[in-house]
């Protein structure tokens, strides 16, 4: 029997005015996999992101969460729907007026009702869970560094146990090290909770830790899916020269004519 992917594109197509930004992108996301999507600053991965979040309303196309087609469901279905992502945002977007455990928290305690004694112990065990110490919990975000930033936000985004993960940029911002650091605890956690992932990045270190799959965004289209060891063999001149960051190629030669 072949498994229900956990999510599902088919000609999702996204415009703004009379700039088509996704032009028909099928996507397939299997349970507990962990899928990239690289492409080029505009490409279009945060409005592709922000349609599966159903933040955004493509014109055609199909999306599917495990199976329901959620762009036909009712405010209800979908409201039960979004209780199952977690997000990691860019730059963490977190509440400088709230203190840490109340960002890690804020979801347990505004969708969930649950009472502020509680909320505290679950957001201190996640904020462990991402290497921070009990104390971290009581200062406000603008105490912590960059690195902090991001454990907060991984706290967060874990502490609903959802069972999609959707993380913007993960690394940007951070040297080299923390990023590693980060993406270590990204895949320790995603292979703990075994969480479904979708992250979209630049950074092909971060790639190539954190996926199983890889997906390329150009002009609209998914143009190469596959796992994460046939990226340096992907036989497609457009990955090619976007994981090796060259600027000579295909990709430059369409910039041009643009
Ligand atoms: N709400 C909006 N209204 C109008 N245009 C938008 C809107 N959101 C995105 N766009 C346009 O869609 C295109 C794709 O943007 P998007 O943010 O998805 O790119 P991206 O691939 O995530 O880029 P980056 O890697 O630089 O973050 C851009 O040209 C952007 O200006």
């Amino acid at each position: 029997m072949t498994q229900t992917p956990k999510i599902e594109l088919a000609g999702v197509k996204k415009r703004f005015g009379s700039k088509v930004v996704l032009d028909g992108v099928d996507l397939t996301v299997l349970k507990g996999e962990s899928l990239v999507v690289i492409g080029g600053s505009g490409t279009g991965k945060s409005v592709l992101l922000k349609c599966i979040l159903g933040l955004l309303r493509p014109e055609s196309g199909m999306i599917r969460i495990d199976g329901k087609d959620v762009l036909r469901q009712s405010h209800k279905e979908r409201k039960a729907q979004m209780a199952k992502f977690g997000m990691l945002f860019q730059g963490a977007a977190l509440f400088d007026s709230l203190p840490v455990w109340e960002n890690v928290s804020f979801g347990l305690m505004k969708a969930r009702g649950m009472k502020r004694n509680e909320a505290k112990e679950i957001a201190i065990e996640k904020l462990q869970r991402v290497g921070l110490a009990a104390d971290v919990a009581n200062l406000h975000p603008d105490e912590l560094s960059g690195g902090m930033k991001k454990r907060v936000g991984l706290a967060r985004a874990i502490a609903t146990e959802p069972d999609i993960i959707f993380f913007d940029e993960p690394t940007t911002g951070l040297d080299p090290i923390m990023a590693d650091v980060i993406n270590d605890l990204i895949v320790e956690c995603v292979r703990d909770l075994g969480v479904t992932t979708v992250t979209i990045t630049h950074d092909m270190a971060s790639a190539r830790k954190i996926a199983d799959q890889v997906a390329m965004l150009y002009q609209g289209k998914i143009i190469w899916q596959g796992a994460k060891e046939q990226v340096d063999n992907s036989n497609n001149a457009y990955v090619d020269q976007f994981i090796h960051g060259r600027a000579d190629g295909p990709i430059k030669m369409a910039v041009r004519s643009a």
